[in-house]
């Protein structure tokens, strides 16, 4: 999902997303959660969110960094926002290609969870398998898109 007229669309391995507008309930959460993350006004507001599903615990996302072009997260400081909902999943970081120091969050319902500054250069993060999780969960994560693809209208007021 994206603010205004962006028409960039999002890759994750081989599925690629076309972004929907930020409906008016995203927008009544977002007047929720970005507050509790110092982010005050609306213009500051990132200007996209991806929403993922996780049927139940059979359902992962493996090793790897937001590292899209977008989000130029592997040049400069790069802020990405996520809200949990539903089961407890783990949500783990480790450095880059080692697994020497894993670190484990668990994320439950409400819970807001934030990577910034150069996050995604050093480390990578995954959503483990964990077949005792039989509910399901959804994660939205919010980021700002700061390198927009050719012909996208909204490249015209970055
Ligand atoms: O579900 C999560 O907490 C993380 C999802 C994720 O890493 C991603 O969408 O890039
Ligand atoms: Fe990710």
């Amino acid at each position: 999902m994206v603010y205004f007229d962006c028409t960039c669309t999002y890759r994750y391995g081989r599925i690629e997303v076309e972004p929907q507008r930020y409906p008016p309930w995203m927008c009544t959460l977002m007047h929720w959660v970005m507050p509790c993350c110092g982010i005050n006004e609306q213009k500051d507001w990132p200007n996209s969110c991806n929403l993922n599903l996780y049927q139940d615990g059979s359902a992962s996302v493996g090793w790897h960094a937001d590292d899209e072009h977008l989000f130029q997260g592997k040049n400069r400081d790069c802020r990405i926002i996520s809200l949990s909902l539903g089961a407890t999943r783990s949500f783990e970081l480790r450095r880059n290609w080692s697994e020497a120091d894993t670190i484990r969050l668990p994320l439950t319902a409400g819970d807001l969870c934030t990577m910034e500054g150069m996050v995604q250069k050093h480390l990578q993060h995954r959503v483990p398998r964990e077949d005792q999780v039989r509910a399901p969960r959804i994660n939205l994560t919010w980021r700002w898109i700061v390198r927009h693809s050719p012909g996208c209208p909204a490249r015209r007021s970055v």
